[in-house]
Order: structure tokens, then C-alpha cells, then sequence
């Protein structure tokens, strides 16, 4: 199994990296997991209380959760992967059966700042997008899907999100073995993603 870690800042494009990566590979050969669907359980917390987590803090992710099932995909053996909604700030209690395949792709903004998952990781990519361009997508994006509005959204981006990017997530570049610059879109690294996980397949 190759596994790929994708990491990156919120906005950066990572899941259209991934999905771009999906499209015209073999159906069934590469599976997907999501860092955002291991956002620690709040079902203890009430709504008011869960607003308040810092979303963008390492501590707020269920890595072991997240070690855990990476080893099992890599031992063959299926996972039940969380369902998380960004409406509720909680997982939903569903799941996605997932199955082992040739190559695993993680994806999210903290992924590499774990140790023992950056160590699981075969080949690791950092996608970036200048801050401002990353905030104009995360507006839209959060606005139309995420069921958030300006003020949320803006401060969300200034109290947390922003101070953690800086402490956090940038600092991960130096772990990666491909950077794609994706202020706009990037065809031609994601070309070469591909071609190494086909190389990979076949
Ligand atoms: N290179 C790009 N140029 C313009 N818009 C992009 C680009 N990449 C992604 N987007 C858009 O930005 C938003 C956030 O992208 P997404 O892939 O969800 O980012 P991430 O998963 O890193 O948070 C989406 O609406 C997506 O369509
Ligand atoms: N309940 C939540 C959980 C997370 N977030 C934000 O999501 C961002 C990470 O997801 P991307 O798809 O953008 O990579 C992160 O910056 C958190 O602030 C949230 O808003 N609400």
C-alpha cells in the first residue's frame, strides 16, 4: 500500500487536489480519508460550547482514532470512518465503510503535524494558496456549504484560525516532498501525482 499525506491550509484546495487525483485513475484502486472526519466527538459539549473549539488547533483532532485506522487499511483489514458535519460541529454517528486500497490518500490541514502519521506516510504534499486567497474561498465555500455566515467566518479567521495557520500548519512545509503551488489551478503537478501513483498500480 502507498500511502500519500495532503496537507495544506484551509482553502489550499486540497480536497480538488484529491478529487482531480481520483479522476481517471483506476475505479476502486485508490481510497480516501479525510482528517476532517476525525474532529475529536463533542456529543458531550452542548451546541454553545462546541462553537467555541479552537477547530484549527492539533488538539482537536483524533489522531489516535485516525493512527489506528490508517494501520488497520494497512494490514487489510476495513474501517468504519467517521461522518462529520460542519453544521453540527459533531460527528453525525454514521459512518463510511472503508476499504484497504493499492494507495490511501490522507488529507487535511494538521495531518503532518502528528509525528507518528507523518512517519506512516510515503510520499507527503503540502498544497499552497496565499492566505488572502484561502480566506476568499473559505468565505464562499462556508457560506454556501457550511451553513456560515461573514461574521462567523471572519472571526473564525482572525481569533484561531489564522494564529494557528502560522504556528501550525506552515511550519509543515519543511516535511514535504512536493509543495504545488495552487493559486491557480495546477494541472501539471497534479499530472505528475498521478503518474507516480500509477507507476504505483501498475
Ligand atoms: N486553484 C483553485 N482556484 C480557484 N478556486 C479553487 C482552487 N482550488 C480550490 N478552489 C475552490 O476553493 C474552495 C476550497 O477548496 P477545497 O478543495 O475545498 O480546499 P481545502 O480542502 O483545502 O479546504 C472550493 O470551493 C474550491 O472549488
Ligand atoms: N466544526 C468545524 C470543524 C472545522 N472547521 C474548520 O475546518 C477547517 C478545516 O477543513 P478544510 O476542509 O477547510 O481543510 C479548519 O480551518 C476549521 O477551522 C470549522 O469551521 N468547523
Amino acid at each position: 500500500m502507498l500511502i500519500i499525506g495532503i496537507a495544506g491550509g484551509t482553502g489550499c484546495g486540497k480536497t480538488t487536489v484529491v478529487n482531480q487525483i481520483l479522476k481517471e485513475l483506476p475505479e476502486g484502486e485508490v481510497g480516501v480519508i479525510s482528517q476532517d472526519s476525525y474532529y475529536k466527538d463533542t456529543t458531550h459539549l452542548s451546541f454553545d460550547e462546541r462553537v467555541k473549539i479552537n477547530f484549527d488547533h492539533p488538539r482537536s483532532i483524533d489522531f489516535e482514532l485516525l493512527e489506528n485506522h490508517l494501520k488497520d487499511l494497512r494490514e487489510g483489514i476495513d474501517i468504519h470512518q467517521p461522518v462529520y458535519s460542519f453544521i453540527k460541529h459533531n460527528r453525525t454517528g454514521d459512518t463510511i465503510l472503508t476499504h484497504p486500497r493499492k494507495v490511501m490518500i490522507v488529507e487535511g490541514i494538521l495531518i503532518l503535524t502528528n509525528p507518528e502519521l507523518r512517519k506512516m506516510f510515503d510520499i507527503k504534499i503540502f498544497v499552497h494558496a496565499d492566505s488572502d486567497e484561502r480566506l476568499i474561498r473559505r468565505l464562499k465555500r462556508d457560506i454556501s456549504e457550511r451553513g456560515r455566515d461573514l461574521d462567523e467566518v471572519l472571526a473564525r479567521y482572525q481569533n484561531t484560525l489564522k494564529p494557528m495557520h502560522q504556528q501550525f500548519i506552515e511550519p509543515m512545509k519543511e516535511y514535504a516532498d512536493i509543495i504545488i503551488p495552487n493559486n491557480k489551478y495546477n494541472t501539471v503537478a497534479v499530472d505528475i501525482v498521478k503518474s507516480i501513483i500509477n507507476q504505483r498500480l501498475v
